[in-house]
């Protein structure tokens, strides 16, 4: 078995065939939505509100709401609804997430996805959750994770899952493979691409991307959807607190997992880092897209698919050879 992981890959280009970058398209397919980019920001509290929430579905972005504040995702889901807006919400496997996911269709509040977000998804807990949202919200379209093998892929999609979501513990973070010894941190990757080979359904790849070529990447190895946090963390929209340090300005990103979530210290596995200011989340997302673009020039097509076929080389933790950041 190959094992790498996003610096130690180079994609190998191919003939262009477009005369700007402009002409490619990176739109890409999840469930019954077309989203302008196969980017998704984490569903962490100090990634996503409700506002960024509202831009990214109006801007024809894909998002999901993060599950911490409970008791507002009803409200939200009104709200973004009384706007025309498509719905993405998080649930956990609390026997109160089952009677929240009846309350919504007794309300015939219908999310268009919800993603089952628990740190270690391949797990009996969450194949029930996916059996009773199928039972109840049959149209909503169900994202399950987190898992990091292609059982863990196959399981899911059997139980009815619609994607599931790959990475345990690459997150920026995360500390899970130092608290635990497990996971895909390191080899997120590869992971990735083992994953993939089992997967007949969509795979979002979640955790460990570092620079915008590692979206490329993810899609070569079979990723659909990428999903995101310390990139988008520390914008001018990103909800948390800042600081001012030597006249710099910092926001903190901090786990989902960590003490700062979960407001106690008990199975901790995720820490705070506080992020340089990086000026507005649209302007990165802009950016991002614009790369994207160039990816798929490099690739030789003029669409998300062609980056599927390119070659690969492995050049072990060479990428930034000669670079300085
Ligand atoms: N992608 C990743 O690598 C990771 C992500 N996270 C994120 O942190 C957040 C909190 O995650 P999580 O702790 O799962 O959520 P919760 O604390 O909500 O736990 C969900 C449920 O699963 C149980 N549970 C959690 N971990 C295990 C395990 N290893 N074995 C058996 N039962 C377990 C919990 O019980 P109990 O607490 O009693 O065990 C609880 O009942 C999530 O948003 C998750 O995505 C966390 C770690 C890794
Ligand atoms: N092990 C932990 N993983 C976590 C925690 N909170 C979030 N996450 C995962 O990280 C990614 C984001 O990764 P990044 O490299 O893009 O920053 C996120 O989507 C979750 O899957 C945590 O507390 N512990």
């Amino acid at each position: 078995m190959k094992i790498f992981d996003y610096e130690d890959i180079q994609l190998v280009p191919n003939k262009c065939i477009v005369n700007s970058r402009s002409e490619c398209e990176t739109k890409v397919k999840l469930g019954k939505r077309e989203f302008r980019m196969p980017v998704v920001p984490a569903n962490m509290q100090t990634i996503i509100d409700e506002n960024i929430a509202e831009f990214l579905a109006a801007n024809g972005y894909f998002y999901i709401m993060h599950r911490f504040d409970e008791a507002s995702r009803i409200p939200f889901m009104e709200k973004m609804r009384a706007k025309n807006l498509f719905t993405s919400i998080s649930v956990g496997v609390k026997s109160s997430e089952y009677a929240f996911v009846k309350e919504l269709a007794e309300k015939a509040l219908v999310p268009d996805y919800v993603t089952i977000d628990i740190a270690h998804g391949h797990a009996n807990s969450v194949i029930e959750m996916i059996g009773h949202i199928k039972e109840y919200l049959p149209e909503t379209f169900v994202i399950a994770g987190n898992v990091g093998t292609p059982e863990a892929v196959r399981e899911l999609e059997n139980a009815g899952a619609d994607a599931t979501k790959v990475g345990i513990g690459p997150g920026k973070v995360c500390i899970t493979k130092l608290k635990t010894g497990f996971g895909t941190g390191g080899w997120q990757l590869s992971a990735l691409r083992r994953c993939s080979k089992a997967a007949r359904k969509p795979l979002i790849a979640d955790g460990g991307i570092r620079t915008h070529g590692d979206i490329a990447k993810s899609i070569r190895f079979g990723a659909t959807m990428v999903m995101i946090g310390s990139l988008f963390a520390g914008h001018e929209e990103s909800p948390g607190d800042t600081k001012i340090e030597d006249g710099v300005l910092y926001k903190e990103y901090f786990g989902s997992a960590s003490e700062y979530q979960k407001g106690e210290r008990k199975n901790v596995e995720g820490k705070k880092i506080w992020i340089q200011h990086k000026g507005s989340l649209a302007d990165t997302l802009v950016e991002m897209e614009q790369d994207l673009q160039s990816s798929i020039s490099y690739a030789g097509g003029k669409d998300i698919e062609a980056i599927r076929k390119v070659d690969y080389v492995i050049v072990k933790n060479s990428i930034f050879n000669g670079d300085i950041f």
